[in-house]
């Protein structure tokens, strides 16, 4: 394939490499700063052809399905494997400072904290029959072509020793053409496996299912579009050794390491306040965690999830008061007045952020925030609204729980001046 010799300028924000040339950026996978390549071009989408000049962060890749000739094609689940350790460590913390920066945002930013290979305790793979059999992987880069997944050295290794089980699983329970989703999660008690999506499961194939799920001795518990078709044992997990038994395909943080280190900060900054709000609480991840020491009251829109968290926090012994409250946060946020005897409030939204309730928390009484996310642009644009409703922000920490990958999870502390 002939192409043409491009220079990369800069990384963007995805992970590409960026070569600004007279026609506008061409944005080139798997490429570095400084180093020239012969590039496929189609307007702004560059394809590697060879490298002709590497940069000196240029670091081996360790996985196999990695980068244009990765076996199965190029994974779209970790595209910076090629950049050295401390390089790739500081690109990470920009993605949480430059958001800032443009916000006019001046705080103190942590350095990145790490987290290791084999912590991904939430895989969420998608699955197709084809006539050469199952693929059950990661999307490829920008397509929804399947990478096969064989190993994969960010998954927990209870998850991915297992992977070929969950294939002979995604098999017995596929009853369409159409790629569906499935959700593995490493729970205490083994694997909790949700398909979503996967068709309509005939009578034989339902049996189907339940016989090779009972011989997988590592599975907790088996979901088909919320219907449970096995449950060897309850998946649990725990939050501060408080146990949730999760509903199927739950969100849950990616890694436990990341999410103890993001609880251990929003602990450290509430503690001492009686009374806090968790703000998109989910199955109780902090909200949990924070009812040792005050009383906590939970918003979230899923349903089960805030089950899950009740019926965990019923169980428990010697936590203070959990109200729950169901609630679209977007649409009907918390109000000031509601908020009027919370001291505390703790918020971790989806990517689109919280802005309806970032401006409610500026107009209340509220006297501190952790404000947890995984998308610093909105990260930034709620924190704005804090700062001009009268916080100062102490702190932000960055936290690496997507390795690899171009996502990022960030902790910002504030306190009203
Ligand atoms: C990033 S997760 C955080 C969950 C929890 N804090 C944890 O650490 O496990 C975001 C949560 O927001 C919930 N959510 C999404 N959109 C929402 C909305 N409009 N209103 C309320 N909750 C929402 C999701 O269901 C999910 O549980």
């Amino acid at each position: 394939m002939s192409g043409e010799t491009l220079t990369i300028d800069r990384l963007g924000t995805h992970g590409d490499g960026i070569a600004e040339t007279e026609k506008g950026p061409v944005y080139v996978p798997f490429t570095l700063p400084r180093e020239t390549a012969t590039v496929a071009r189609e307007g702004e989408t560059g394809t590697l052809i060879a490298l002709t000049q590497a940069a000196p962060e240029r670091a081996e890749p360790p996985c196999p399905h990695f980068g244009p000739d990765g076996e199965g094609g190029a994974c779209g689940g970790c595209n910076l494997q090629h950049l050295e350790t401390d390089a790739y460590r500081v690109w990470k913390r920009e993605q949480v400072v430059r958001p800032l920066a443009m916000n006019g945002i001046e705080t103190e930013i942590a350095p990145l904290y790490p987290c290791e290979p084999g912590a991904r305790r939430r895989m969420v793979l998608t699955a197709r029959r084809t006539e050469n059999g199952m693929l059950v992987g990661f999307n490829q880069a920008g397509s929804h072509n399947i990478v096969p997944i064989i190993g994969c050295l960010v998954g927990d290794p209870r998850i991915v020793k297992h992977l070929a089980s969950v294939r002979r699983i995604a098999r017995a329970v596929c009853a369409t053409r159409k790629p569906f989703r499935l959700t593995v999660f490493a729970s205490e008690t083994g694997l909790d496996i949700a398909a979503e999506g996967a068709g309509r499961v005939s009578t034989r194939q339902r049996q189907m299912a339940i016989e090779t799920a009972l011989s997988m001795k590592v599975l907790a518990r088996l979901t088909v579009d919320g219907e449970t078709l096995v449950e060897a044992r309850q998946p649990i997990v725990r939050f501060g050794g408080i146990s949730v038994v999760p509903p199927p395909g739950a969100f849950l943080q990616a890694s436990a390491a990341a999410e103890d280190r993001m609880a251990d900060l929003v602990l450290g900054h509430l503690a001492g306040a009686k009374r806090i709000a968790d703000l998109f609480a989910g199955c109780g991840a902090f909200a949990l965690r924070l009812a040792r020491e005050a009383a906590v009251i939970t918003a979230e829109s899923e349903g089960p999830a805030l089950a899950a968290l009740d019926a965990a926090a019923r169980h428990a012994t010697g936590l203070k008061p959990v109200e729950i409250d169901r609630r679209d946060l977007f649409r009907r946020p918390l109000m000031a007045a509601d908020l009027k005897y919370t001291e505390a409030v703790v918020f971790d939204p989806p990517r689109a952020g919280a802005e309806a309730q970032a401006h409610q928390l500026a107009a209340s009484k509220v006297c501190r925030v952790a404000a947890v996310s995984c998308n610093p642009a909105t990260l930034a644009r709620d924190l704005a609204i804090l700062v001009e409703g009268g916080f100062a922000i102490d702190a932000v920490h960055p936290i690496d729980q997507f390795l690899w990958s171009p996502h990022v999870e960030a902790v910002a502390l504030l306190t009203r001046r």
